[in-house]
């Protein structure tokens, strides 16, 4: 088993809801974030420049179970694998727990696709090096 990308965030107070809880979009922001700061550690971009393609990653599909709540000013730890690499997907795993405490599990998808101005979105397979590298990091 890989072992995951770590990383952690501190629960902010406009990510919390009336109940002083995270609000559940919130986590989903987390999740992106996170997400984005393991492809930037990986030296890779969200978007850029590839054999004179521009290459994005729309997501097609993202899901979360809440299992506990967390609370303004804590630390939610949030451990990010790759569940799947397709031909054209990339799938990820979001563990996020605070304190050991299991807090809420989420999974996102997204597909390589070449993005152009004034042209439609194309999927598109995703490139060597950039599949090397998330490779390390495949469950
Ligand atoms: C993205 C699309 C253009 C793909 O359409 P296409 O018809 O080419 O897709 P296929 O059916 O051939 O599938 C390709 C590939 O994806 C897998 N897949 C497709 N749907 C799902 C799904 N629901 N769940 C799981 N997997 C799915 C399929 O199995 C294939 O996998 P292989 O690995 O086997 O090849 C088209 O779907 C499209 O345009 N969708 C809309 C996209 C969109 O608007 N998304 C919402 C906004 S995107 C966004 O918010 C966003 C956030 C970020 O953080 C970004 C970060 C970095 C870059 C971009 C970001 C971004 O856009």
């Amino acid at each position: 088993m890989a072992e995951p990308f770590r990383t952690q965030r501190l629960v902010e107070f406009h990510d919390t809801d009336m109940a002083g809880i995270m609000h559940f979009a919130s986590f989903f922001q987390y999740m992106e974030s996170a997400e984005h700061e393991f492809i930037r550690s990986l030296g890779l971009s969200v978007h850029s420049q590839i054999a004179g393609k521009t290459i994005s990653f729309p997501r097609v599909a993202a899901s979360c179970d809440f299992k506990s709540p967390v609370r303004c000013e804590e630390v939610l730890d949030i451990a990010i694998l790759v569940t799947r690499l397709g031909s054209k997907s990339i799938s990820y795993s979001f563990e996020m727990t605070s304190a050991g405490k299991e807090i809420a599990a989420g999974n996102i998808t997204c597909v390589c696709c070449q993005v152009e101005p004034g042209e439609d979105i194309t999927s598109v397979p995703i490139p060597a090096e950039i599949r090397e590298k998330l490779q390390t990091y495949l469950a």
